[in-house]
């Protein structure tokens, strides 16, 4: 018997539940790449939610904001702009320049399997309206110009031939084809945006050609949904699951409904009891950023960390990178993908398909944490922070052994009162976090 279809009811919709993909895979590629990769330049200001909201929009880090850094006529965005093109130079100026002329999708895919990554999201459309797709809703798409190619279709035939799902990121409250009045606060940001039915139909087809054509394991919509066409979102929901039964929603259509949370660097709360995904770039961009080079982005260890502590508290880390307009992905950002993936290859058992444990995560004051996963009766412990040589932490109420996943790691441990007492005694800092399991 074929499964229930859903109906375009939010009582069906929310009958979905998290489909067990989604919640195993732990580790997913975030891609922006579009006009903004030509001129690849933002501000190195701060992260997302560590910055006053009034100065975030005239020295915004995220370089895929390009347009509007130069709309709003002021700061370090707009005078890169002037000095470098000049005033007349128009953001349409640079889709020419876009070629993509060595773009090799296959080799992306193999990046990204080798990193460990799960799934994959794209943008199909930013906020600059500009579409990666062959939409026959408006020729200012990828195929019609720049590139002259279905970058969706290409990068979605390549990750699936590669086993790993593919999800499609769309900027469904602002499109700057629409409305592009320069954006200065949060209130223009949700203010001006979608000021219209016509926009509300556009993007309502648009999510639908893209779910039709592609069929995407995830629609992760950013910021909001258009309010004029929030009553239809049961339908599109319910077309969506009917069409992609294990497909996920993210909570940024108006949150009205959503498969997972989000978080953005420091912004979106997490709870354990829902599942959430946590997003950023390596840097202080999801765009590539020319000047963000080597030292401005995450380093491994804080790589490591970021995913064990996101998923031993419940979470996905979608991690993004930022190609360059010719179709490279920057050398600095592939290092970070292939030390991850040898990370994972040793300690991926504690990671992936596995749940959080009843046990809390634990930052000790000396700098050590533990965080805990668990997969049926196996429990798995992470500690980071170690030093070099001898480390020794407790693990309390736990009556079992434990042994590395790395087998370069050579370990004692003594039973002590409730716990397992374990001392590391040939740790090294290119180990980053060691994984312990109680399976024999
Ligand atoms: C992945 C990035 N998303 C940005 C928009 N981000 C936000 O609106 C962050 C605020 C936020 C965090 N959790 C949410 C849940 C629902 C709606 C907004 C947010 C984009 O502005 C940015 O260019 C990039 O595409």
């Amino acid at each position: 018997m074929a499964d229930k279809r859903y109906t375009g009811s939010w009582e069906s919709i929310q009958k979905h539940e998290v489909p067990k993909w989604y919640d195993d895979a732990k580790f997913g590629i975030f891609i922006h790449w579009g006009i903004y990769s030509v001129p690849a330049y933002a501000p190195h200001t701060w992260e997302l939610g560590d910055a006053q909201v009034t100065d975030w929009f005239c020295n915004n880090p995220y370089a895929e904001w390009y347009y509007n850094s130069v709309n709003v006529g002021r700061g370090p965005g707009y005078e890169h702009h002037v000095e470098k093109y000049g005033a007349d130079f128009k953001y349409e100026d640079f889709i020419p320049m876009w070629k993509a002329e060595n773009w090799n999708p296959d080799e992306w895919a193999r990046i990204f399997k080798k990193a460990g990554a799960q799934y994959v999201v794209l943008t199909t459309k930013h906020h600059d309206g500009f579409c990666l797709f062959p939409s026959k809703y408006t020729d200012f798409n990828s195929v019609k110009m720049g590139p002259e190619r279905d970058i969706t279709g290409e990068l979605t035939d390549a990750v699936r031939s590669a086993g790993i799902r593919m999800g499609l990121y769309y900027s469904g409250l602002i499109d700057w084809q629409f409305a592009n009045d320069p954006i200065f606060d949060d209130d223009d940001l949700f203010g001006t945006a979608s000021p219209t039915y016509a926009y509300a139909d556009f993007s309502y087809n648009q999510m639908k050609e893209l779910i039709d054509k592609y069929e995407p394991s995830v629609l992760w919509n950013d910021i909001g949904w258009p309010k004029q066409s929030e009553e239809a979102m049961p339908y599109l929901f319910a077309h969506y699951y009917n069409k992609v039964r294990d497909g996920v929603v993210n909570d940024r259509f108006n949150g009205k409904h959503y498969d997972f949370l989000t978080k953005e660097y420091q912004v979106g709360e997490m709870d354990r009891s829902q599942k959430w995904e946590m997003c950023r770039g390596m840097g202080l961009s999801f765009g590539y950023n020319e000047i963000e080079g080597d030292d401005q982005l995450i380093t491994v260890p804080k790589l490591v960390n970021l995913l064990v502590s996101t998923v031993a508290n419940n979470g996905n880390l979608l991690l993004n990178i930022g190609p360059k307009a010719d179709g490279t992905i920057p050398a600095e950002q592939v290092r970070r993908l292939e030390i991850l993936g040898e990370w994972l290859s040793v300690n991926g058992v504690g990671i992936f398909g596995t749940h959080p444990s009843d046990r809390e995560s634990e930052i000790r004051e000396d700098g050590m944490e533990l965080h805990y996963t668990r997969k049926d009766h196996v429990l798995y412990v992470f500690a980071d922070g170690l030093k070099d040589g001898v480390n020794e932490f407790l693990i309390s109420d736990f009556h079992g052994n434990l042994r590395p996943l790395d087998e370069r790691l050579q370990i004692e441990t003594i039973p002590a009162g409730d716990g397992l007492l374990v001392r590391t005694k040939n740790y090294q800092a290119g180990m980053y976090a060691i994984g312990l399991t109680s399976e024999g």
